[in-house]
């Protein structure tokens, strides 16, 4: 039986009696990283928000089998890593200290950063190839730069569950790339991650894609599949086309 690192069971969300989410089921596998991709206001945010226990619902989430509520917080931080989208983090924070904050849920309450997650940060700056701005201030920072010390937070979390949300905001194709194989590298771990993502060549890369549209999911399956593609086609009414191109698949627009 395949294990399901999250599911949902008939979510929905309305903002203001606008209804943003209309009644979402699906179960997400572990080990696998899921792109979710649809236009702009489809509600890509919202439901990812909605899987993290951002995002209040009708329905329920479930994070390895147990009701998201049922979880004690501390641990449910531990099991699951979350990268927003325009975060707000206290500028004069170090970019050391920000990725420390990762740590929080495995440390005794006012205890000293341990061993363990002092070697947890440096892992995570070293592997986003920030750690030679441990000691600036966030504020400091270019948007890439922010965008790589943040994503060393969520990395430094050490979560089997990654959720996020356009990490590549920012980002530019080399460290667009460098994204890409630490996501792998994850999974090849045993790690579940779902982005939301813009860049549909990238997204395509995934193992398996989420098509959103008007608060409903079209379409979920492999990245690999005709349907999956002809889906993604449709949702962006026509205006992509998917081709091969040595042995990726890529989006051209049209
Ligand atoms: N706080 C809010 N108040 C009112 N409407 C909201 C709020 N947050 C989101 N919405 C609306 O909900 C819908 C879905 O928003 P969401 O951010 O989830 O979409 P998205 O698919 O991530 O979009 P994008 O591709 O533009 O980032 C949009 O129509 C948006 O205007």
């Amino acid at each position: 039986m395949t294990n399901i690192a999250i599911s949902a069971q008939q979510i929905s969300v309305s903002i203001e009696k606008h209804p943003i989410l209309q009644g979402i089921s699906l179960a997400l596998p572990a080990g696998r990283w899921t792109s979710i991709v649809g236009p702009n206001g489809a509600g890509k945010s919202t439901l990812l928000r909605t899987l993290a226990g951002l995002q209040p619902c009708m329905g329920q989430v479930q994070l390895l089998g147990r009701p998201l509520a049922h979880w004690p917080r501390r641990e449910r931080a531990r099991t699951l890593a979350w990268l927003g989208q325009n975060e707000a983090v206290a500028d004069e924070l170090t970019v050391h200290d920000v990725v420390l904050l990762g740590r929080l849920p495995h440390r005794p309450w006012l205890a000293a950063p341990s061993a363990a997650d002092l070697a947890a940060v440096e892992q995570a700056l070293r592997a986003t190839q920030a750690w030679d701005w441990r000691a600036r201030g966030l504020g400091q920072l270019s948007g890439g730069e922010r965008q790589r010390v943040l994503l060393a937070r969520a990395l430094a979390v050490q979560a089997p569950v990654l959720l996020m949300d356009e990490p590549l905001a920012n980002l530019d194709p080399p460290h667009q790339a460098d994204w890409l194989q630490l996501v792998r590298a994850l999974v090849a771990q045993g790690a579940t991650v779902v982005s939301v993502l813009h860049e549909i060549s990238l997204a395509l890369q995934a193992d398996d894609m989420l098509v959103l549209a008007q608060g409903r999911v079209v379409h979920h399956g492999a990245c690999a599949d005709a349907a999956t593609q002809r889906a993604l086609e449709q949702v962006f009414d026509g205006r992509i086309a998917i081709h091969a191109l040595q042995g990726q698949w890529v989006a051209v627009l049209k």
